[in-house]
């Protein structure tokens, strides 16, 4: 029996009023694989995170994870089920410690009595253990997107969906980041949905790669092939 892909959007549109942000998107992401969502400004990007987890509602089409249907669900049971969605810019409270903001996201976490992620965590990223009683408006841009990341994380997800982590970044960090991802899917088994507008990066660190245009996708494919594909860079990527 082959298992159904973990993700799976089919023909999902969303608008904002007259404005179509997706239109019949479709794609499905197997389990521990590393998908890259790539495409211009207003492409409809954030907008599909934003409608796999249900705080935007899709005017059509379906979402399923490991072949339920959650396109309805309310943000919170959609977390609980196992997506997790870091958006741009992290969103840490600057005001609260790096372990104050952790335990934030295992308040999403399934099973309340599992204790163990903190301290997992921790261990992934070391710059965070280092500042655990710092407030985490003294973190530096990298280190607020780990602890974006490790928090999403506490909550234990099948699925982490990242929005433009590597936003305003250096190099150096931005390959940290990238890099990470994989080891995430690696170590933890995740499965991760990056947005990027940092092409070359998503790709090369990723296995698929999926580009909006205007709220459809215009092509997909292994992440090498659409490295090697100059129509496609030069159209949607720019570079
Ligand atoms: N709250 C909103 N109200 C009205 N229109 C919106 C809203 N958010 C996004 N849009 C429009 O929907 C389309 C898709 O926007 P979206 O933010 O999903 O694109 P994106 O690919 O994430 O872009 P970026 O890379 O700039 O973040 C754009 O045309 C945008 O102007």
């Amino acid at each position: 029996m082959t298992l159904p892909p973990l993700l799976t959007v089919e023909d999902l549109s969303a608008s904002y009023g007259a404005v179509r942000a997706l239109d019949r998107v479709s794609l499905t992401v197997p389990e521990r694989g590393l998908s890259a969502v790539l495409g211009a400004n207003g492409a409809g990007k954030t907008t599909l995170l934003r409608t796999l987890t249900g705080l935007h509602r899709a005017s059509s089409g379906r979402v399923l994870l490991a072949g339920e249907d959650i396109t309805r669900l309310p943000t919170e049971q959609v977390i609980t089920r196992g997506l997790a969605h870091v958006p741009e810019g992290g969103g840490v409270v600057v005001e609260l410690t790096v372990e104050e903001n952790l335990r934030l996201g295992a308040l999403w976490r399934a099973d309340r009595r599992d204790r163990t992620t903190l301290d997992e965590v921790m261990d992934l990223f070391p710059p965070l253990a280092e500042r655990r009683a710092k407030a985490a408006a003294t973190l530096s841009g990298g280190e607020r997107q780990m602890l974006a990341i490790g928090r999403a994380l506490m909550a234990r997800p099948r699925v982490l969906l990242l929005d433009e982590p590597s936003l305003g970044l250096a190099p150096l960090i931005t390959r940290r980041i990238l890099d990470l991802l994989r080891d995430l899917r690696d170590r933890a088994g995740l499965t991760v949905v990056l947005v990027e507008q940092n092409a070359a990066g998503a790709l090369s660190v990723t296995d698929h790669g999926h580009v909006l245009h205007r709220g459809s996708v215009v092509a997909e494919g292994p992440s090498a092939e659409l490295l090697a594909d100059d129509r496609t860079r030069h159209a949607y990527l720019g570079f």
